[in-house]
C-alpha cells in the first residue's frame, strides 16, 4: 500500500465584476473554470512540476517562485511557518478555460486557487474568512476574489482596519509575494506580512437562474491595472447618488421571479468606470446605448464586465441575437469577438481523490 497523500483537485470559477453600477463591490460566479490537479509522491528535493492547459498555456510562468497561483499558496504557507512547498509535491497541472485580462477574472480565480491551494498543502484547515483574508492581501478590491471563493452573486466591503492592521494590509505586493527564493543556502529574508483579521465582509443575494450571462469577448486583453490607471481620483455627489440609486435598486431585481427589464436596465448603467473606459475599449458606449430591452426582447441589462473589454448581457433568452448584434457593433471598430452563454454558479470546491 502506498503513503503517498491523494490527489488534490481545486476548482474555481470565473467572476464578472461591477454588473454596472456596483465598482469594487459586487460580483457574480460564472460557469468557466480553472481547475488545478495536484499529485504527490515519494519526498524529494527536487522541484515539483507546474504544467498547463487551456488559456494562457503559452504565456504564463511554469517557475513556482513566479507563477501567480504557486507564489500566493507560497505565501499561505510562509504565513503559517511552513519555508517552502512539502517535498511530497510532485506536480500542478492548472486547466483553464478564464482568458487572461478580458474582465472574467482570471486573476482574482488564481489568487484563490492560491489560497486553496496553499490551505491544502499545508493542511491549516482555515476558514473561509481567513482565507479571504489571505486573497485580500493580494487582489486589494474584494468583488472577483469573494464572488470565485464563496459563488453566486455577492456583495462586499473591505472592512475599516486600526491604524496597525492598516499597514500591514498595505504593504507592497513585493513584499507579499517575493519573486525569488534566496540563495541556496541562504535563509529567507523577513517573514511575509500575516493578513490582519477580517478585511472583507460579504453577503450573498438572491439570483433567479432564469437569467443566464451572455459574455461577448474582444480579442484583445486590457489589464485590470491599466484600466484602474484611466479612473479618476475624485467623483461628483451626483454621479455617485447616481450609482448608489441604481446599485440598491439591482440586487434585489436580479433576484425578482420575474425580473422586470425596464427596472434592471435602468439599474444597471453607471458613471463611476465605465465613462471613463470607454477610451480603452472602442465600441462600448456603442454596444451598452444600441442593445437593449426594446430592440432585444429577452435582455435584462448590459454592462462591462470587470475592468473589461468583456461585455456583460444579462438575459433569459434571445442570447444569439444579443451577442450577434454586439459582434456587429464591434465590427466597426475592427474588433473581433467571441462570445459563451455562462450560468451563475457555486464557489469554489476542493476535492481529494
Ligand atoms: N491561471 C493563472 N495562472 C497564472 N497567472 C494568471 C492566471 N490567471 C491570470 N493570471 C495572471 O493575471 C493576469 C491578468 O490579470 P488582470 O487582473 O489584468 O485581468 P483579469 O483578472 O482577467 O480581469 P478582471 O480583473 O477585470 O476580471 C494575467 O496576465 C496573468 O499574469
Ligand atoms: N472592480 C474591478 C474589477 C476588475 O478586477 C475594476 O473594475 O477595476
Amino acid at each position: 500500500m502506498s503513503n503517498t497523500r491523494p490527489t488534490i483537485v481545486i476548482k474555481v470559477p470565473a467572476t464578472s465584476a461591477n454588473i454596472g453600477p456596483g465598482f469594487d463591490v459586487v460580483g457574480l460566479s460564472l460557469s468557466l473554470y480553472l481547475t488545478l490537479t495536484v499529485k504527490f509522491g515519494v519526498p524529494s528535493f527536487d522541484r515539483f512540476d507546474i504544467s498547463y492547459s487551456g488559456e494562457g498555456a503559452e504565456e504564463v510562468s511554469l517557475d513556482p517562485y513566479r507563477n501567480l497561483l504557486t507564489r500566493v499558496a507560497l505565501y499561505v504557507l510562509r504565513c503559517n511557518n511552513y519555508r517552502s512547498f512539502p517535498s511530497d509535491l510532485l506536480s500542478i497541472h492548472a486547466d483553464n478555460q478564464i482568458p487572461f485580462g478580458r474582465g472574467l477574472g482570471s486573476s482574482g480565480a488564481a489568487v484563490i486557487a492560491g489560497v486553496l491551494l496553499g490551505n491544502a498543502l499545508g493542511k491549516l484547515d482555515l476558514t473561509t474568512e481567513r482565507m479571504l483574508d489571505y486573497a485580500l492581501m493580494i487582489e486589494r478590491h474584494p468583488d472577483n476574489v469573494t464572488a470565485a471563493l464563496v459563488g453566486g452573486f455577492i456583495g462586499s466591503y473591505l472592512r475599516e482596519l486600526d491604524p496597525a492592521a492598516m499597514v500591514a494590509s498595505q504593504v507592497p505586493l513585493s513584499e507579499v509575494l517575493p519573486e525569488y527564493p534566496p540563495d541556496a543556502g541562504e535563509e529567507w529574508g523577513l517573514s511575509p506580512p500575516v493578513p490582519p483579521l477580517g478585511i472583507g465582509h460579504y453577503v450573498r443575494f438572491n439570483w433567479n437562474h432564469s437569467i443566464k450571462a451572455v459574455a461577448i469577448i474582444p480579442r484583445f486583453e486590457l489589464s485590470t491595472a491599466k484600466a484602474r490607471e484611466v479612473l479618476p481620483m475624485q467623483y461628483s455627489r451626483k454621479d455617485l447618488v447616481f450609482n448608489m440609486q441604481r446599485l440598491a435598486v439591482l440586487t434585489t431585481a436580479l433576484g425578482q421571479s420575474s425580473p422586470d427589464p425596464e427596472l434592471v436596465y435602468e439599474a444597471m448603467k453607471d458613471r463611476v468606470h465605465q465613462p471613463y473606459r470607454k477610451t480603452l475599449i472602442p465600441g462600448l458606449p456603442a454596444v451598452t446605448s444600441q442593445i437593449t430591452p426594446k430592440s432585444h426582447p429577452g435582455l435584462l441589462g448590459i454592462c462591462l464586465s470587470g475592468a473589461g473589454p468583456t461585455i456583460l448581457a444579462l438575459a433569459t433568452h434571445n442570447f444569439e441575437a444579443i451577442a450577434q448584434s454586439a459582434r456587429e457593433i464591434f465590427a466597426l471598430e475592427n474588433i473581433e469577438v467571441d462570445w459563451k452563454l455562462l450560468e451563475v454558479i457555486d464557489g469554489s470546491e476542493v476535492q481529494e481523490l
